[in-house]
């Protein structure tokens, strides 16, 4: 079984999470960059997280943020994982939060840097749950809707599982999965109706069009094993 998890990010109402986890989201991201369009306030984190269903994940996403403070937010808000972007690669697990530093990614020597990074940690004995691979947009962060560099991507191996984020759509994601063969996607814009708003029709295709993917990968594979 070919398995890609999906996560839908920056949620910001409860009624948005829970449409996205019915849909058959595995994670829900909430945003706490407070220069984003979609981030949320303690209330509102309290207000969603109070309405997932038992098997869907919260994720933070922390940009330049003290460690400490994403510690706490995990634990205020039960978050499975902690997603960051720091300048220079963090230094912090995060335990018991699964961490998922982000990286932006535009040529060969950004794939060095993630590896070199997993290298490190494993040598640490506390490498990443994950690494999530974002595009580079000079001047910008994340969830800005540019599509990551999918061919630099193609049989890239981090040592840990990769999860594709950046421009991704519902009718993109299937080739994305096909191009880069990643353990799991995210997105945020492109899944919006207008920033930091959810439409519904775009979550519920981009979930189906991530699962058809990875079904079509799981039927390659069995005819090819
Ligand atoms: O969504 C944001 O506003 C954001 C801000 C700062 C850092 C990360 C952010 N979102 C993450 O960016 C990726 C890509 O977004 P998009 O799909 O290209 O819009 C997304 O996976 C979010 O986790």
């Amino acid at each position: 079984m070919h398995l890609v998890r999906v996560k839908i990010c920056g949620v910001t109402t409860p009624a948005e999470a829970r449409f996205a986890a019915d849909c058959g989201a595995d994670a829900l991201g909430l945003n706490f960059y407070p220069k984003s369009s979609r981030f949320i306030t303690s209330d509102q984190a309290t207000r969603i997280v109070r309405e997932l269903p038992p098997f869907t994940a919260a994720v933070g996403v922390f940009v330049e943020a003290d460690d400490i403070d994403v510690v706490a937010t995990a634990a205020r808000f039960g978050l499975r994982g902690v997603q960051t972007y720091t300048a220079d690669p963090p230094r912090t697990d995060f335990h018991p939060a699964a961490h998922i530093p982000a990286f932006r990614v535009n040529d060969a020597s950004s794939l060095a840097t993630i590896r070199d990074f997993v290298a490190a940690t494993l040598s640490a004995g506390r490498p990443p749950a994950a690494v999530l691979v974002d595009s580079f947009v000079a001047g910008e962060i994340g969830g800005t809707g540019h599509v990551a560099p999918w061919e630099l991507l193609a049989g890239f191996d981090p040592g840990v599982p990769l999860i594709l984020a950046g421009g991704l759509t519902p009718e993109n994601v299937g080739d994305a999965i096909r191009a880069v063969r990643p353990w799991g996607v995210d997105v945020a814009s492109g899944v919006e109706a207008s920033p930091g708003r959810k439409d519904r029709g775009k979550v519920r295709a981009f979930v189906q069009a991530v699962r058809a993917a990875a079904a079509e990968l799981a039927a390659e594979n069995r005819v090819s094993g």
